[in-house]
């Protein structure tokens, strides 16, 4: 808990709010403001983001722009932007933002071992990223069997993974691909048996994405495509179906890559944020380099508006305001979000990593426990899908779960009728979580029909809808390049700010490591011949019968 007697008034003045006995109701603040749409939606030009559909009134808002001061969002920016060692466990910058800051921008980072010129560094490297892009589009660079590529394999897992992944789906489904891309991350044999009866060897492209190059699952599956390769095509065939994206080019160079095959990245770049870096090179192969281009001037666009607007028109600070007031002052644990764009479909699995592995803490940066809790659950699913699935539970559960609604207002298609009903569903769901139906209209409704009074009685209670849920909505021209590189840095540092205000450091990851040591130790055991270890009860009759039921015929 902060001592800060500023800091701990402003926490203090936002629990007092929160007590007001409507502090969850929202229907009263549109009834009482007619002008409060307005009043609660900033725009960054077409990129809208309206939060008039939360219980935030005016004193609220206040209140949370108070916090943000007091809790030194401002100094956190600062140093973020100064390249400063922000991720204190490991002595490391969080530099993200240098990948995608356009050439003439100096931006430094620190590492354990000194200070890099982070924008120069990133250049360089999208340069040979950008010919090495325009080589195999251009069919310069081929196979070993001189077919030119048709699928590009990106091997990584995490954020070497869920970004790359996420965003080159997002930026081709609508007209297609360059290049085909496919992704193997779990170390399950089923999905590279999967990918192993779809793609061609001949044709296939291999990237093995790993910030540290030492990740089981990506070690474990790189050496599997390898064999792939050399099995189908023989072994001198390998160097020419790979290329690796990593910090680590000594264990790149051991795994067999030749150095002109390699693009690297520094440690001020965290794996969740490195889709801007080499590890998205996938996204440039897939939706062709301008697109790439545009999402790393989307991310930068969003930096600039964070560095320099105010907080009351900010939209990562206000959308970090938004969930704080959920999280902390309504005690609301969980938070859906909901793209109305199938393009986004991997949005929310991409966003749990950035969310929930940036802010999933609970021990402050002075190593203190937490006051209050941090990082609400995330879960989501494309709309109009989710409608036919948990959307019942957001409508109707035991607790309100606030909701991120996306939406684009073009689509790329050629079907505007499909488009309006998909749009006209996710303005619906936002208002009819916010509306709800009471128990008189549900009963009016049916009387209307003609269900005799009993059946009122008995059905009506199940139809009834509490309203006054929240939810957000972020409204958008069209989802180009440029328009998912500012929503992916608006989301980042949404959950920068959250993490200051917090007051952990959202930029490591230690509660993945003690799975992985337990993981090595196991692995021994289940091997023909392993002796079975020291574990607690269930752990050790779970290995035994896991055993047996393997050796049953
Ligand atoms: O890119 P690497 O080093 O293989 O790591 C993959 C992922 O593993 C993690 O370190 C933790 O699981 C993530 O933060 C990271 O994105």
């Amino acid at each position: 808990m902060s001592t800060d007697p500023i800091l701990q008034d402003a926490w203090r003045r936002l629990a007092t709010l929160a007590a007001r006995p409507d502090a969850q109701r929202i229907r009263p603040l549109f009834a009482a403001d007619p002008e409060r749409a307005r009043r609660f939606t900033v725009a960054l030009d077409d990129l809208t983001v309206d939060f008039s559909k939360t219980s935030i009134d005016t004193e609220a808002l206040v209140a949370l722009l108070d916090l943000a001061r007091a809790g030194g969002v401002e100094g956190f920016r600062a140093r973020l932007f100064a390249g400063e060692p922000v991720n204190m466990t490991e002595g490391r910058a969080a530099m993200h933002m240098a990948l995608r800051a356009p050439a003439g921008t100096t931006l430094k980072a620190t590492l354990p071992g000194g200070v890099d010129d982070a924008s120069a560094l990133a250049l360089a490297e999208r340069k040979r990223m950008q010919a090495f892009v325009a080589q195999v589009h251009d069919g310069e660079l081929r196979g070993a069997t001189g077919q030119p590529f048709d699928t590009v394999l990106n091997i990584g897992i995490g954020g070497s993974d869920l970004g790359p992944r996420m965003a080159s789906e997002a930026l081709t489904l609508a007209h297609g691909p360059k290049l085909r891309a496919r992704f193997l991350s779990n170390v399950d044999g089923h999905g590279f048996a999967a990918l192993a009866r779809e793609l061609d060897p001949a044709r296939t492209l291999v990237l093995v994405a790993s910030k540290t190059f030492t990740t089981q699952e990506t070690a474990t599956n790189a050496q599997a495509a390898r064999a792939w390769i050399a099995g189908a095509l023989g072994e001198a065939a390998v160097g020419s179906h790979f290329a690796a994206l990593s910090t680590n080019l000594k264990a790149v160079g051991a795994f067999g890559i030749a150095p002109e095959r390699v693009f690297g990245f520094r440690d001020w770049v965290g794996g969740r944020y490195s889709l801007w870096s080499p590890v998205g090179l996938s996204i440039a192969l897939a939706a062709g380099w301008d697109v790439f281009q545009a999402m790393l001037d989307g991310g930068h666009a969003m930096d600039e508006h964070f560095r320099s607007a105010d907080f009351a028109v900010n939209l990562p600070v206000l959308l970090a305001l938004v969930g704080i007031w959920h999280v902390n002052a309504l005690g609301l644990r969980t938070h859906c979000v909901l793209a109305y764009d199938e393009r986004l479909r991997r949005f929310p699995a991409y966003l749990q990593q950035l969310e929930m592995e940036s802010n999933g803490k609970s021990v402050r940066l002075d190593g203190t426990p937490v006051a209050g809790p941090t990082c609400p659950v995330l879960f989501g699913e494309p709309g109009t899908d989710a409608q036919h699935s948990f959307m019942q539970l957001v409508h109707q559960g035991t607790q309100a779960i606030p909701v991120d609604f996306l939406l684009a207002a073009r689509p790329d298609h050629d079907r505007p009728d499909a488009h309006l009903i998909l749009a006209a569903n996710a303005f619906a769901q936002a208002e009819a979580l916010l509306r709800g139906k009471t128990r008189d209209e549900v009963e009016a409704e049916m009387r209307a029909k003609g269900v005799p009074e009993a059946e009122i009685a008995r059905v009506a209670p199940h139809r009834v809808f509490s309203g006054d849920r929240p939810s957000t909505t972020i409204l958008f021209r069209r989802l180009d390049g440029f328009t998912l590189g500012r929503l992916i840095a608006l989301y980042e540092h949404k959950v920068a700010v959250q993490g200051a205000l917090w007051g952990i450091n959202s930029f490591d990851q230690w509660g993945v490591e003690l799975g992985k040591l337990l993981a090595s130790g196991i692995l021994p055991e289940l091997k023909p011949g392993g002796q079975p270890g020291t574990h607690d009860g269930s752990t050790t009759a779970l290995l035994t019968r896991f055993r047996e039921l393997r050796q049953e015929s």
